[in-house]
């Protein structure tokens, strides 16, 4: 299995009682034009003000996709048609153990509401908007991939 990504420099515990997983659905909304939304953490929680990608936890007994229909309707007022599994990631925080599974999203129906007091921005690459959660990295890092997009995907957090 391929080892989590550590986020912020944090030791992973070792030898100890293993983490629980925290599943999380991440919906990466495209527009034609190849842009893709990013949003900002609300107040209030862990990495507030850090941008990502629209999304949260999966309840018991849901899905990734339904878990992505409800808090992308929670979250921006919409309604999305298919959500299309792209990749998983997992990332070890300080606070958490997540595992992030990415799905696109070409179709939706209603305005973006940012219900939460978050911002929202259409990115394309090199990201304009920082900081990145470190969770966020990575995607960027296959958009590059996929688009034959070199250089810098974002703006690194300042040393230290
Ligand atoms: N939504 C979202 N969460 C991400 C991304 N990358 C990433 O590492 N995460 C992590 O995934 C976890 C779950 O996301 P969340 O905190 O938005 O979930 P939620 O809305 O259900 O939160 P709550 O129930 O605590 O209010 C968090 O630990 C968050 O840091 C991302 O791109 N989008």
């Amino acid at each position: 299995m391929t080892q989590p990504l550590v986020a912020d420099g944090h030791r992973p515990r070792e030898g100890g009682p293993a983490r629980a997983e925290v599943q999380a659905a991440v919906g990466v909304l495209l527009r034609p034009d190849g842009a893709f939304l990013l949003t900002s953490r609300p107040a209030g929680k862990v990495y507030a003000g850090y941008w990502e990608f629209p999304g949260g936890k999966v309840e018991p007994g849901e899905s990734v996709e339904q878990a992505l229909r409800r808090e992308l309707y929670e979250e921006l007022g919409i309604t999305i048609a298919a959500a299309q599994p792209w990749q998983v990631e997992c990332v070890d925080y300080p606070h958490a153990l997540v595992r992030l599974h990415f799905c696109k999203v070409h179709a939706w129906t209603g305005e973006l509401q940012m219900r939460e007091g978050q911002q929202c921005s259409w990115e394309q690459l090199p990201v304009q908007v920082k900081p990145v959660l470190p969770g966020t990295v990575p995607v960027l890092a296959w958009f590059a991939a996929e688009r034959g997009f070199a250089g810098a995907t974002h703006e690194p957090p300042p040393a230290g």
